[in-house]
């Protein structure tokens, strides 16, 4: 699988240069016979692996992680009259068992609210039950009927994270909100993935939602990827599927809920904010090979050498670094292309000139050398793994600030969102939305932003000069 494949096109092409680094760096096999369904290479899995295991340790602090069925009976799905309106073009049915049809039809999970509800109502039964934050990682179903594309527009959905929270009142529930949309914050951080948080116009809320605040990363195209998704559910869901409890005073209240949504859309923004024209550029935390040490063979002193790099391996292992030698039979420009391509952060090189001065070379994935000392090289690997992190941060976050323009026309607008992201005054009403919509081709992303490189600075609506508050408009995937 991994001979080498040739250069990839440049990332100004953005979607050719996505298509091909999906197979070139082996994340994803797009050649499975099911429209919007592929297979992950196992370098990619363990991608997904190293992202998801961030995600489960930010979760895992005050959620609990389970599991409920795939299969979810007709008579619940078509229970909150908003949620199946939202869905019934997407569900997927099974109607038959074997040869015989099943006297129920069952869906397949496009998200599991009417799976995981009707379990709720038995679980919760008195306040003590409350807050309860459970969670699950599994795949859901959906038929897109728009263009699907692998990690960004999928009919199996792989890596659906999906948290359910049942409170007491409505500002429990609001907490939670919030509470999650900081969990998300944190692990786009940790990607080193800029996210714009904004709460979405009423028409594209959650169905059977009070209200969703979305995560998008902008990509490099200047299109926006919704890549996460808080909804408070209100006691909308409660009251269909009864989730109630007993409160102090010994009263029956319908409970108010939450829940949160990440697929593998974050590794979709991964790849695509940090890749470059030679593949793969993985922040060290997500990198499945941290180090991959090159040993630069001389003939005579081959074995000298070799011992060296394995003495070299074995110290960055025991301080818990993933390592990795490479020692085919390959010339060292092979080598580098290999790992670049898969996004491996950090390149050490031992030569017999760097074994006798005592030191080990470094070349980062961003192409910047260091020649480091051999006595504490595990601290000196720390920091410049630390510090390559840290400049993918900027670097992702300059690209971002260059993308967001503030607009104070439509034209303005209508120029910002060819590349990128348009911020511009908006009275809040959909009519103004609808005009815009109309006139640019693209809709209202969200309002009241959260971002550090928008000003919050209010002004007169775009459209009807009404008092109004920035919103985002944007293309999106
Ligand atoms: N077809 C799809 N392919 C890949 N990711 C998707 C797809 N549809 C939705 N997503 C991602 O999944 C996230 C959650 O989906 S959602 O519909 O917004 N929300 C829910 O399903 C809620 N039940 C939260 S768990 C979205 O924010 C989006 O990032
Ligand atoms: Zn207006």
């Amino acid at each position: 699988m991994s001979e080498e494949k040739g250069t990839l096109p440049s990332k100004e092409t953005f979607s050719e240069w996505y298509n091909e680094i999906l197979w070139r760096a082996e994340v994803m096999d797009v050649r499975y016979p099911v429209k919007g369904v592929y297979v992950w290479y196992p370098h990619g899995f363990a991608v997904r692996k190293a992202v998801y295991s961030a995600l489960r340790e930010l979760l895992d602090r005050d959620h609990e992680e389970t599991l409920f069925p795939l299969l979810i009976p007709e008579n619940e799905f078509m229970k909150e009259a908003e949620h199946i309106k939202g869905f019934e073009e997407e569900v997927y049915w099974v109607t038959h068992g074997g040869t015989s049809e099943l006297d129920v039809p069952l869906a397949l999970r496009p998200t599991s609210e009417t799976a995981i509800y009707p379990m709720y109502a038995l679980w919760v039964r008195s306040h003590a039950d409350l807050p309860l934050r459970l969670y699950q990682i599994v795949n859901t179903f959906r038929y897109e009927t728009k263009h699907t594309r692998p990690l960004i527009r999928l009919r199996e959905i792989t890596s659906f994270k999906e948290a359910h929270t049942v409170h007491a009142t409505w500002d429990d529930a609001k907490d939670q909100v919030e509470d999650a949309v900081a969990l998300y914050t944190e692990f786009y951080r940790r990607l080193c993935v800029p996210v714009i948080i904004s709460k979405r116009p009423d028409w594209d809320k959650f169905p059977g939602a009070d209200y969703t605040m979305a995560t998008d990363a902008v990509m490099p195209d200047g299109r926006t990827l919704q890549v996460g998704t808080v909804h408070h559910l209100g006691d909308n869901f409660s009251k269909t599927f009864d989730i109630s409890f007993e409160d102090e005073n010994g009263e029956q209240k319908p409970a108010f809920q939450t829940c949160y949504g990440i697929s593998e859309r974050c590794i979709a923004a991964l790849i695509s904010v940090h890749g470059d024209d030679k593949g793969l550029v993985l922040p060290p935390e997500m990198a499945p090979v941290q180090v991959v040490i090159v040993p630069i063979i001389m003939k005579k002193r081959a074995d000298e050498i070799l011992e060296s790099a394995k003495a070299l391996e074995k110290e960055l292992k025991e301080a818990g670094l993933r390592v990795r030698i490479d020692d085919r039979p390959l010339r060292p420009g092979a080598k580098y292309y290999h790992w670049e391509m898969k996004g491996v952060p950090l390149r050490l090189e031992l030569g017999p000139r760097d074994i006798d001065n005592n030191v080990v070379m470094s070349a980062n994935r961003l192409g910047e050398k260091a020649s480091l000392s051999r006595e504490n090289i595990t601290e000196d690997v720390r920091k410049s793994l630390d510090a390559f992190a840290e400049s993918l941060r900027n670097r992702a976050e300059e690209t971002v600030k260059e993308k967001i323009r503030k607009a104070d026309t439509l034209d303005e607008a209508g120029k910002a969102v060819e590349d990128g992201v348009a911020v511009v005054q908006w009275c809040g009403c959909e009519s103004c939305a609808n005009e815009i919509e109309k006139r640019l081709n693209v809709s209202i992303l969200g309002s009241e932003i959260r971002s550090e490189y928008i000003s919050d600075a209010e002004g007169e609506c775009i459209i009807c000069k009404k008092a109004g508050k920035p919103a985002l408009v944007a293309r999106s995937y």
